[in-house]
């Protein structure tokens, strides 16, 4: 098992914090207590669902403290979901696993350190954890600087928590959840899940990020499989809060909420999906926006660069703070208004619109070339502009919480 490696100097991408910012830089923290002998500190049932809009901030104190864990225990009780809690005066809420070191895995074990959680990373190639180490320290050293790390623990013992593995098995030893990161190919998860299948307990969450897989596929045929559910994220998890959670039909209710109760702890923005659907709701909603995006761009209606803004200075700064159903409800006098005034419009519309695109060709290399324009497509380039757009999510995350709701 390796840890993270020797430091290396922040790189300060990120607008400086503004010193009236309610969450600046974490204060050292006592190092949370190994976990309980059984390794497996529960996280409560899923509180109550957070306040319109009010998606949860970076982690604000954890452990079983305090009255609204009370009240979170006693709905695991009710739910049947308590399990034992750690020892008495630890509050250290347990492993996690991460499978698949890459992009999303990554955002991932930032995540659950920040909360407190051991987190052990494992990957196929050894040299993507050690990379992933090497990015964690550099990332959570800048956050730390510019006040955007998340937690109540300071970067080193965030980093401290961190730990590589090369061997499957003793990455998923004593964890209460495991998330896959993979990449998103079928066969390849269903293998990976197969032997996850093998190793887990009766306890562990066994949780696939996948964007668009279903869960009656993925988790076909696992002894598991009551414990298996798709907690898709959105890149990058760790500026983007939403979760959404895609049960497969056998999943247990038990595991969607311990799910939920885990990425609400971790600060993210869990939605329960009811049933399984391709592509679930967030991308088939973003694949709608693409599609109709890229037919007004192939016949010529628009240009690349006015499309996007048509959504970054449009549509998109509503859709940051409202959704689509609650924007129709305050565009008119209620939803009923709306309705009554616009949808013969929108049926009109959406009777026009073009079968779906083969993204590819032409408009592929037009829109290529558009785009190279604005952000080269060289690693550096393409680097520094997530390194702007994480910088704007901060930030706007960071007005969402200053703001009533
Ligand atoms: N990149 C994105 O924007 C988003 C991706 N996702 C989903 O997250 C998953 C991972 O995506 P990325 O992190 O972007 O992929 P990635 O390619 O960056 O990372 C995948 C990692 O998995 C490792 N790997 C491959 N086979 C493995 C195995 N059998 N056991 C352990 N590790 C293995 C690879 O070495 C690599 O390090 C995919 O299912 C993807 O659809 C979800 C939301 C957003
Ligand atoms: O866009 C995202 O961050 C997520 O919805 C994803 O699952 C993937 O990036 C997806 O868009 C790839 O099609």
């Amino acid at each position: 098992m390796v840890s993270a490696a020797a430091p290396t100097p922040p790189s300060p991408e990120l607008p400086a914090r503004p010193a009236h910012s309610p969450a600046g830089p974490a204060a050292p923290q006592p190092r949370p207590e190994p976990c309980a002998p059984a390794g497996r500190g529960e996280v409560e049932a899923p509180p109550a669902p957070h306040p319109r809009g009010q998606a949860p901030g970076p982690c604000r104190g954890r452990g079983a403290g305090g009255a609204s864990a009370r009240v979170a225990r006693a709905a695991a009780v009710s739910l049947g979901t308590a399990r034992p809690m750690a020892s008495p005066g630890s509050s250290a809420p347990g492993g996690v696993a991460v499978v698949g070191s890459g992009l999303i895995g990554r955002s991932w074990a930032m995540l659950f350190a920040s909360a407190g959680f051991r987190v052990k990373l494992f990957d196929i190639e050894p040299r993507q954890v050690t990379d992933a180490l090497v990015s964690l320290r550099k990332e959570m050293k800048m956050l730390e600087l510019s006040g955007y790390l998340k937690g109540e623990l300071g970067a080193e013992e965030q980093l401290s928590l961190i730990s590589g593995c090369s061997d499957l098995r003793e990455a998923v030893e004593g964890a209460l959840h495991v998330q896959e990161c993979v990449p998103e190919n079928l066969e390849l998860k269903r293998k990976l899940f197969a032997q996850l299948d093998k190793i887990a307990d009766d306890h562990v969450i066994l949780s696939s990020s996948s964007s668009c897989l279903l869960p009656s596929k993925l988790f076909a045929g696992l002894a598991h499989v009551k414990q298996c559910l798709v907690a898709h994220p959105v890149n990058p998890p760790y500026y983007v809060p939403l979760v959404e959670l895609v049960p497969h039909p056998e999943t247990a209710p038990a595991t969607v909420d311990r799910t939920y109760a885990l990425m609400r702890r971790v600060g993210q923005s869990p939605v329960r999906l009811l049933r399984e659907i391709d592509g679930f709701a967030l991308n088939r909603l973003q694949y709608a926006v693409i599609a109709e995006a890229w037919r007004l761009v192939e016949e010529g209606v628009v240009s690349p660069g006015d499309l996007d803004l048509v959504m970054s200075d449009g549509l998109g700064l509503r859709y940051a703070f409202i959704g689509p159903l609650e924007t129709m409800h305050l565009n008119a006098e209620g939803m009923l208004s709306y309705c009554d005034r616009y949808s013969e419009g929108m049926k009109r519309v959406l009777k026009t619109f073009g079968p779906v695109p083969e993204f590819s060709g032409a408009t592929a290399e037009k829109v290529h070339q558009a785009m190279c324009v604005k952000v080269p497509d060289d690693a550096e380039h393409l680097a520094a502009r997530r390194a702007w757009r994480d910088g704007c999510l901060m930030r706007l995350a960071q007005l969402k919480h200053q703001l009533p709701q």
